[in-house]
């Protein structure tokens, strides 16, 4: 595990294999100076250590838990079930179904457990992270500026490229 100083938002995913996808929710924290830490966790393969993971999440000071997983991905529900830690999934675009399956198996909780399901894939990665900045915002002014700057950036950016050509 990887683990700056008394991390505020977790970052886990399934495998070792979601790691290219979930690297970029962790470089959108690092970006921002979120504390953070990063873990592989399974809802199938390690159960034990994913009811762990969940039930001390709110004790250990975290305020956000990103969970990636592709294919029959039962980690970010399960994750919810043991947490009220709010719980953002992220479907890993997974080799036979191209995600689908992913983000079905996230996004259709039954009501009263929730999880904020991002898109499949890098981009559900990335907005998973600044979604994570921008709730601990709410309380961190320093993390709130920071997302505001690189939004701003973002947009300078477009607005100084409008010709798709060049
Ligand atoms: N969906 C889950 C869970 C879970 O939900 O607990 N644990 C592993 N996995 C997923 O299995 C896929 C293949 O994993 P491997 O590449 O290790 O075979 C990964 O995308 C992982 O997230």
């Amino acid at each position: 595990m990887s683990v700056s100083e008394q991390p505020i938002v977790g970052v886990i995913m399934g495998s070792k294999s979601d790691w290219p996808t979930m690297q970029y929710a962790v470089d959108m924290l690092t970006q921002f100076n979120v504390p953070h830490e990063v873990k592989v966790v399974s809802a199938h393969r390690t159960p034990d250590l994913m009811f762990e993971y969940a039930q001390t999440a709110e004790a250990r000071g975290l305020q956000v838990i990103i969970a990636g997983a592709g294919g029959a991905a039962h980690l970010p529900g399960m994750v919810a079930a043991k947490t009220l830690v709010p719980v953002l999934g992220v479907p890993v675009k997974s080799r036979a179904l191209n995600g689908q399956d992913s983000l079905l198996s996230i996004v259709q909780m039954p009501g009263g457990i929730p999880v904020g399901t991002l898109a499949i894939g890098d981009a559900g990665a990335k907005n998973a992270g600044i979604l994570a900045a921008q709730i601990v915002g709410n309380h961190n002014p320093a993390v709130r500026d920071a997302v505001r700057a690189w939004r701003q950036a973002q947009t300078d950016d477009v607005l100084a490229n409008p010709d798709p050509q060049n």
